[in-house]
């Protein structure tokens, strides 16, 4: 598949500036051929987790680190019980999971500064590649959530698909926090921040705690925009159906007077049944590109990947994480 122009600028700007990439997953096929991808563009430095198996299958541009044998896993290891201590955590356990868990291993080079960035999940789970991201490089903010979007580039034009990937059933004030973030996200990659709120309803035109809570996280993410980042480029608005939030001509019937209704290129999901097969449909039958999940709100740059992701997916997520750390 040729690369869209969106993610070709984010890879240029990746070239640019060099940042070191780890991807833990050396077992995966799919891994070795994003990593010697990776390497032979010149997209970033590309550290891969695995053993002599791993070393057959990449180019000597690509760095291999075996965590059993690392000269760095001790350092790791303490590091790992200083951060997981008060939470039970014990130096023998610490050095088990380190030698066992190749994300875990990761995680801490990023924590460490020897990588600037992660791209795991093509043979994890999203919680299995998420919860060593959440437990080691935190959210950036004390009690601050950290959420997750997919970039979707449909027929050439980018669109933000959140939460599609990781806060499962948010309540209104974390709905409000998730279109936020990914608004800052938008803007980060240079895309218009006009951010929908979705619903099965456009305006009130149905009643029902699920288009309350919707409603609700629709006004408090505008008082949160207003408060806190005023001087910012930022439009939300809702609660909106689908085709009132991307169609200007049911826009223009449906949500007459939105600056948002028919432009939205943010689109926020009530939770992450709608946002995980609305990416998935948009993705699969809608033949669109995707990229993520992209964690936002982490203190470093950690991103997921689907299952069912192709090399040339991975390598647009490692220079989306590689523009993160910068
Ligand atoms: C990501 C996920 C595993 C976190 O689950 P969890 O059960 O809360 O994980 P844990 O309880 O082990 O939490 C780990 C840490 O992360 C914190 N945490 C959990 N979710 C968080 C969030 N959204 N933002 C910030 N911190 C979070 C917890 O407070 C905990 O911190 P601590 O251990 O330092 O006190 C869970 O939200 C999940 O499974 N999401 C769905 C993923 C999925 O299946 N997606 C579909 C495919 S993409
Ligand atoms: C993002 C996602 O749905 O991941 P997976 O397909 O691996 O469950």
């Amino acid at each position: 598949m040729s690369r869209s122009a969106f993610i070709s600028e984010i890879i240029e700007k990746a070239k640019a500036n060099q940042r070191t990439i780890v991807l833990p997953e050396g077992a995966d096929d799919r891994v070795t051929e994003a990593a010697n991808m990776i390497a032979a563009e010149g997209i970033a430095k590309v550290i891969v987790l695995g053993g002599e198996d791993t070393v057959a299958k990449v180019g000597k541009a690509v760095t291999v680190v075996n965590p059993e044998t690392s000269e760095k896993l001790d350092d790791y290891v303490q590091e790992f019980y200083e951060l997981r201590k008060a939470r039970g955590m014990t130096l023998e356990k610490a050095k088990e999971i380190l030698q066992s868990e190749v994300n875990y291993f990761g995680m801490m080079m990023v924590q460490c500064g020897d990588a600037d960035g992660l791209v795991s999940g093509a043979a994890h789970s999203t919680a299995d590649t998420v919860r060593p991201a959440l437990q080691i490089i935190k959210g950036a903010r004390k009690g601050g959530m950290v959420s997750s979007l997919f970039f979707m580039v449909c027929e050439g034009t980018p669109y933000i698909f959140s939460d599609s990937g990781l806060v499962e059933n948010p309540n209104a004030d974390q709905l409000a926090q998730i279109a936020v973030q990914s608004a800052q996200t938008a803007l980060q990659f240079s895309m218009p921040a006009k951010v929908a709120m979705l619903s099965y309803s456009t305006k009130g035109s149905a009643c029902n705690p699920l288009v309350d809570k919707v409603v609700e996280a629709t006004a408090t993410a505008k008082q949160i925009l207003a408060d806190d980042f005023s001087g910012l480029d930022i439009e939300l608005d809702g609660e909106f159906q689908l085709d009132a939030a991307i169609v200007p001509s049911v826009a223009a019937s449906k949500a007459p007077g939105s600056g948002v209704a028919g432009q939205a290129r943010v689109l926020i999901f009530p939770d992450l049944n709608a946002g995980n097969i609305g990416y998935k449909l948009v993705q699969r039958l809608g033949g669109a590109e995707a990229y993520g999940p992209i964690l936002q709100g982490l203190n470093k740059p950690v991103n997921d990947l689907s299952r069912g992701c192709s090399s040339e997916d991975i390598v647009g997520v490692a220079a989306i994480t590689a523009l993160q750390s910068l």
